[in-house]
């Protein structure tokens, strides 16, 4: 029933503005999910943002950001475009290092270190913190040797380790079945939701803490998206998951706990169920009934 309900939402994409336009808070008892009454201050805490800036140039993009993304659960950051979701999901394995003329100030603990303090390992941060973009970008290698590859450049080279890996990363990333008798067959062969749902496997073989997903559905089939939407949640027990996404209803149907951005701005972060049906700010009632956005 979620499926044919998920796929049909997906197919639509003026769902999201259907469903807001009706200017009451979202109805997600129709996403069929689960409802938790947690709270984030009940959680553990795996990321601490503090009092953080950022600057690209001369033009701030995140003003003065403080929040604590709880460990082992869904986080979702939603708003309009624009708004700083991806930069902010950026800052957490320091991909903005990677930007020229960005600067920011204040600090990112991870498990309780700042990731910013002075001979932080930024290599060993990014096996930590894996990160999978909105277009699948798996390697021109084969199946096997994309898995294989966050190994082999740990300086992993025992067969059977690095073949029980493979197993376990396909397996966990719901692609074993699929691909267990082309292992060896270039991953270029595979389907883009295929490739995406590779790309897991590569990212978590390394064994990182926390997952950062950048829009990882947007550019796959309503099937495709089910699946990584699945995917997502079966990953939770074992990764602490933050992702992106500029679809509503996949927020409120993948994650525990919700953020909404706007102009740089953390505007309310809390209970997903309660976000959607009864948000605190004005703003977030306004972007979630669809009054901008
Ligand atoms: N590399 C960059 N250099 C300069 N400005 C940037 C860069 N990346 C993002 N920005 C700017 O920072 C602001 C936040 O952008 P960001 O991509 O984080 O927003 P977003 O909420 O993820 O948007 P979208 O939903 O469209 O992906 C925007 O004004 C954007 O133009």
């Amino acid at each position: 029933m979620m499926e044919a309900q998920a796929i049909e939402r997906d197919q639509d994409p003026a769902s999201t503005v259907n469903e807001a336009s009706k200017g009451h808070a979202m109805d997600i008892s129709s996403l069929n999910r689960g409802v938790s009454t947690r709270t984030l201050e009940q959680e553990d805490v795996c990321i601490d943002v503090r009092n953080m800036n950022l600057f690209y140039g001369d033009k701030q993009a995140l003003f003065d950001v403080n929040m604590r993304i709880p460990k082992k659960r869904v986080t979702a950051f939603i708003g309009p475009s624009g708004c700083g979701k991806s930069t902010l999901l950026r800052s957490f394995n320091r991909m903005n290092d990677l930007v020229d003329g960005c600067r920011i100030e204040g600090e990112i603990n991870i498990d309780n270190q700042n990731i910013f303090e002075k001979g932080m390992d930024i290599t060993d941060l990014r096996r930590r913190v894996g990160m999978v973009f909105q277009k699948p970008n798996p390697f021109p290698k084969s199946i096997y040797e994309n898995v294989a590859y966050g190994l082999r450049i740990q300086g992993i080279n025992k067969k059977r380790l690095i073949d029980e890996t493979v197993e376990w990363a396909l397996r966990s990333a719901a692609l074993w079945d699929e691909v267990k008798d082309r292992l060896h067959e270039s991953a270029l062969g595979m389907s883009g939701g295929q490739q995406q749902r590779l790309v897991i496997a590569r990212t978590i073989a390394v064994k990182p803490e926390v997952l950062l997903l950048d829009e990882p559905a947007s550019a796959l089939d309503p099937i495709s998206t089910l699946k990584i939407e699945e995917l997502i949640n079966d990953l939770k027990d074992d990764f602490t998951i933050v992702i992106v996404t500029h679809n509503m209803q996949q927020a409120a149907r993948v994650s525990d706990y919700t953020a909404f951005m706007y102009m740089g701005n953390l505007i309310e972060f809390g209970n997903t169920d309660t976000l959607f049906t009864n948000p605190t700010e004005k703003k977030t009632e306004d972007y979630i009934t669809g009054r901008y956005g």
